[in-house]
Formats: structure tokens, C-alpha cells, sequence
């Protein structure tokens, strides 16, 4: 898309984006993490549908899951450094933009929107995925687990932006795809948007709040 097609009025002055299931897909290298962990640990593979569905509260959450899932007793505290390992050795396997978001972002900054990602992901991760699928330079900030005391669905992380923006948080528009997004969001009492091809599928997306549920990531553009 050209900067022709920037939105003439777009009506937030800053958008906080969720990561994966939002802006990237990384379920794939994710889920092959998972899978590296679970052989060292001897437990049989998961398939990626099941990594998605545990993919959005953060690492911690994502290998309670899996441990659980696979009968496994230790600790997710005694496994963690092996997953974060992992997780580093696959975070640029096969990560996609999904479609329509590095125009989308770029019709937005054309816009003078600011932007920011606000993620459950490990915070160390988040650049270097970003700098590889060359989206980095969209972004004044970027916020993950571990930056901060709390995360998502704590409102702290999005009210940390927005006070980093010098905005009030009602001109911050959230963008996700989980129940954590949503949660930070009217917690916060940020206008939300949420994406529908994203991971989590355990919640209603059109009776949390959200302003708008949108199919794919340009329609963000039509948004008033
Ligand atoms: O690591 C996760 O849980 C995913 O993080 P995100 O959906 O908040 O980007
Ligand atoms: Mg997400």
C-alpha cells in the first residue's frame, strides 16, 4: 500500500500493539521450542495447534501448560533456563509478518501515529524478532515480560506507555489477539481493537469490549 492510502483522520494519536498472534506469527518457532524442551524432558511432540492455544500469557504460562499437559513434575522454575534456550535458538526459524501489517504501519506513520508493542513475549526477544522481519523502525517503544513488575492482563504495562507518550491512555488504542490484551485494555481503559486470526480462541472476542473485531490487519485503516 502507498502512502496515498494513510488514513486522512485516524482517530487515536498512538496504537500499542500485541506481538505474536497479532502483528507475527511465530506459533511455528514457538511451538518448535516447546517441542526441543519436551524431547530433552523424554515426553512425546505437541502439534502447533496445541502450542497456539497456550501462546499469550507469557513464557511462564506457556510452560505450566506444557508441562502440565505433558504429566511432567519438575517445576516450571527448574526447566525455564533450558526453554529460554531454546526459545532463543528458534526465535528466527520462520517468523511472518501477517498479512498487511508492514503497509498498515506504514500508512500509520505516514498518519503522525505513534506507536508502541506491548507483549507477553520475553522482553530480550522482542528486538532482534523485530529487527529480523524489518518492522523495528515503526515502533518509539517496546515493552515485554520481564520490563516491567507486572504484564498483560495488568493494565501497568499499556499505562506505561502511554504516560512514555505524554498522552492519556483513552488516546492509546490496544491492539491484540488474547484475553490478556483485552483484560490490560478495559482495565486500563484503553480503547481496544482485537484481531481475529490470532491464537487464543478460549474467549468471546465480540463480548469483551472491543470496539472493533477485524478480520485482517488493514482493516485498522477503516477504523473511525
Ligand atoms: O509470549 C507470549 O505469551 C505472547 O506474547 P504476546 O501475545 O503478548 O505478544
Ligand atoms: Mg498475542
Amino acid at each position: 500500500m502507498a502512502d496515498s492510502a494513510a488514513p486522512r483522520a485516524f482517530p487515536w494519536p498512538v496504537v500499542l500493539f500485541d506481538l505474536d498472534g497479532t502483528l507475527v506469527d511465530s506459533a511455528s518457532d514457538i511451538a518448535e521450542a516447546v517441542n526441543r524442551l519436551l524431547a530433552e524432558l523424554g515426553h512425546a511432540q505437541v502439534d502447533e495447534a496445541t502450542v497456539r492455544s497456550w501462546i499469550g500469557d507469557g513464557a511462564r504460562q506457556l510452560i505450566t501448560s506444557a508441562l502440565q499437559h505433558a504429566g511432567e513434575t519438575q517445576t516450571v522454575d527448574a526447566v525455564m533456563p533450558r526453554f529460554l534456550r531454546h526459545y532463543e535458538d528458534c526465535l528466527l526459524l520462520d517468523p511472518q509478518v501477517y498479512p498487511g501489517v508492514q503497509s498498515t504501519l506504514q500508512a500509520l506513520q505516514a498518519a503522525g501515529v505513534h506507536m508502541a508493542v506491548c507483549t507477553n513475549k520475553p522482553a530480550q526477544f522482542v528486538p532482534p524478532l523485530l529487527e529480523a522481519l524489518g518492522i523495528d523502525g515503526y515502533f518509539d517503544a517496546a515493552l515485554g515480560a520481564g520490563d516491567l513488575p507486572e504484564r498483560k492482563p495488568h493494565p501497568l504495562p499499556l499505562l506505561h506507555l502511554a504516560e512514555g507518550f505524554g498522552v492519556d491512555i483513552a488516546q492509546c488504542l490496544m491492539v491484540g489477539d488474547s484475553v490478556a490484551d483485552a483484560g490490560a485494555a478495559i482495565a486500563a481503559g484503553a480503547p481496544l481493537v482485537l484481531v481475529a486470526y490470532g491464537y487464543r480462541r478460549d474467549f468471546d472476542l465480540h463480548g469483551c469490549g472491543a470496539r472493533a473485531v477485524i478480520d485482517r490487519f488493514d482493516q485498522l485503516l477503516e477504523l473511525r
